[in-house]
């Protein structure tokens, strides 16, 4: 059965379905589920964590609270790790080099994370890409806020490369992470004018404002409502 599958796959007059063109049934959507008592999070930040103090900042309702658990870095010189020490909240550094390969950093982030019991990790220019092991901890529950309107522009000099190509519109993007760069399910974004004389840094500063708007908002509906992801898509309704 399974080898005349198989065989059938193989043959020029039944080929297989474009995913794209011809898609096959819808798949399943994955729904996320919130507790009254609030939204555990774990944020990760690389840099002066301005997302970071945006999400300490945000004032909580009785039900549904974002609970902000823990901070992680994966360098000292994070200096929104004070930000998080200010506010009482716990914080822990993972540093690549001080393991003997990126799979054993991969394996120590998400130790270390998990420990913290989160149902939702958010990476707030966090500069590490996270590995399968983390992946697969935490599957549709990591989500990275971009600077540019994905797909266009992702990695990370974001702003400046959609100042070098000259585009006139561009933005912030918050998604759940998969195993490519900046490549997962869109969860909002919210668009910026890139003004004529515009610098990188002043182009950086004004999506930089809307983006903790937007990641504030978004994750404040990831409490109220949940979540869902299908495919491609996903919702914060
Ligand atoms: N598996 C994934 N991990 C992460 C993603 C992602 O899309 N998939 N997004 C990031 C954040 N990010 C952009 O938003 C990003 C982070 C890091 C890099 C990168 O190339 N980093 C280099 C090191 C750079 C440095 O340390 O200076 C690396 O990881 O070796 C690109 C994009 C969160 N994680
Ligand atoms: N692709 C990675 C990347 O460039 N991320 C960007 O780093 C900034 C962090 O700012 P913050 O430390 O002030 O929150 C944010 O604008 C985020 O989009």
């Amino acid at each position: 059965m399974q080898a005349d599958h198989a065989a059938a796959r193989s043959d020029p007059e039944h080929p297989e379905p474009d995913p794209i063109l011809e898609p096959s049934a819808p798949l399943a959507p994955q729904r996320f589920v919130t507790e009254p008592s609030g939204l555990r999070v774990v944020v990760l930040i690389s840099g002066g964590g301005s997302n970071l103090a945006a999400l300490l900042a945000a004032p909580q309702p009785e039900q549904y609270p974002v609970h902000i658990v823990a901070v992680g870095a994966d360098r000292h010189s994070a200096t929104g790790l004070e930000l998080a020490r200010q506010a009482g909240v716990p914080t822990f550094v993972e540093r690549v080099s001080d393991h003997p390969d990126r799979a054993s950093w991969d394996r120590a982030l998400t130790e270390v994370t998990a420990g913290f019991e989160p149902d939702l990790v958010v990476s707030a220019g966090f500069l590490k890409l996270v590995g399968p092991q983390f992946l697969a901890r935490f599957p549709g529950r990591y989500i990275n806020t971009h600077n540019t309107l994905l797909p266009a522009f992702p990695g990370m000099h974001g702003p400046a490369d959609a100042l070098a190509y000259g585009v006139k519109i561009t933005g912030a993007t918050l998604f759940v992470v998969d195993d490519g760069v900046d490549t997962g399910p869109i969860l909002a974004q919210v668009a910026v004018p890139v003004l004529d004389d515009d610098s990188e840094e002043t182009l950086t500063e004004r999506i930089k404002q809307a983006e903790r708007a937007q990641l504030v908002e978004q994750v404040s509906l990831m409490a109220r409502h949940g979540w869902t992801i299908q495919g491609r898509r996903a919702f914060t309704s």
